[in-house]
């Protein structure tokens, strides 16, 4: 049964020692989840910097990898679903970017591999992505009984087509382990998350790294869920710190019943469609 439910996103900061990073995760979510939260959401690439030449050095494969068994098994002590942020990921020869989600018995309920991969030529940012990375090829949902969430990871949000593809599959809130920068950031970070709230007539939780200026790469912050009206509920600062909101099915009800997009697209002029067979996959 859909329910009314507490989240929490825990804006934690990453340096360069992965045992720390991971230490410091783990402590925020269990505060989150002390605290009520039922489902609890960690950053993009929360336990390395975010450095694409880092990523093979810090990556690690399913499911023996310290970060991953860290996941699954704080989700088990607090009970939690746990939108594991993203971690460097290895497969074979790949390296993804990749949010593994767990359930309150500890078990694997959701993996998404990053499926835009950020590369970008700004003048103040340069970034490449794809010079470490592979893509993923799913579309992620997480059914946790209680709600059903979708997964995309950061520049993911910039196409739409994704979001709405997810929120056709009944999705409460797009979860968004995200990483925007002090460039991109102020210009796009709250103009995204609340755009895909209101296409959507969903809830959208996007979570930040805190931001170290003084790291090569400075994460924006501002941490923040949006309700399915386009209301910003709850936005954090710039620091580790946690944040909550309510996610309430009825109030995305009362929105939809009131304008009611979805049901208004004209989908005998447009269609949009996933290609992959596997692309409703739940890990
Ligand atoms: O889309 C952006 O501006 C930022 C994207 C990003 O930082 C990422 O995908 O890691």
């Amino acid at each position: 049964m859909v329910r009314k439910f507490k989240l929490a996103i825990c804006q934690s900061n990453a340096a360069g020692d992965k045992t720390s990073n991971i230490r410091h995760a783990d402590e925020m979510v269990r505060q989150a989840a002390s605290q009520g939260a039922e489902v609890v959401m960690l950053p993009e690439m929360f336990n390395c910097p975010y450095r694409t030449e880092l990523f093979p050095a810090y990556a690690e494969s399913y499911p023996n990898g310290e970060t991953i068994q860290m996941l699954s098994g704080t989700a088990k002590a607090a009970g939690i679903v746990l939108v594991g942020g993203s971690i460097p990921e290895i497969d074979g020869d790949t390296v993804y970017n990749t949010s593994f989600i767990f359930g309150p018995q500890g078990e694997l309920l959701g993996r998404h591999r990053k499926v835009h991969l950020f590369d970008v030529d700004l003048p103040d940012l340069k970034v490449r992505e794809s010079s470490t990375l592979g893509p993923g090829n799913n579309l992620t949902v997480v059914n946790a009984g209680f709600c059903k969430l979708g997964i995309i990871i950061c520049f993911d949000v910039r196409f739409p087509e994704i979001a709405r593809l997810l929120a056709m599959e009944g999705i409460q809130a797009l979860m968004i382990p995200a990483a925007f920068n002090t460039v991109t950031g102020p210009a796009h970070w709250e103009l995204s998350m609340r755009m895909r709230a209101v296409d959507n007539q969903i809830y959208v939780a996007a979570a930040s790294p805190a931001r170290d200026e003084k790291a090569g790469y400075v994460a924006y912050g501002h941490s923040m869920v949006v309700d399915p009206w386009g209301e910003v509920l709850v936005e954090a600062g710039l620091g580790s710190e946690i944040i909550m909101a309510e996610i309430d099915p009825v109030k995305m009800e009362e929105v939809r019943g009131r304008l009611p997009l979805l049901a208004q697209r004209r989908t005998d002029l447009y269609s949009l469609e996933w290609k992959k067979e596997d692309g409703n996959e739940n890990n």
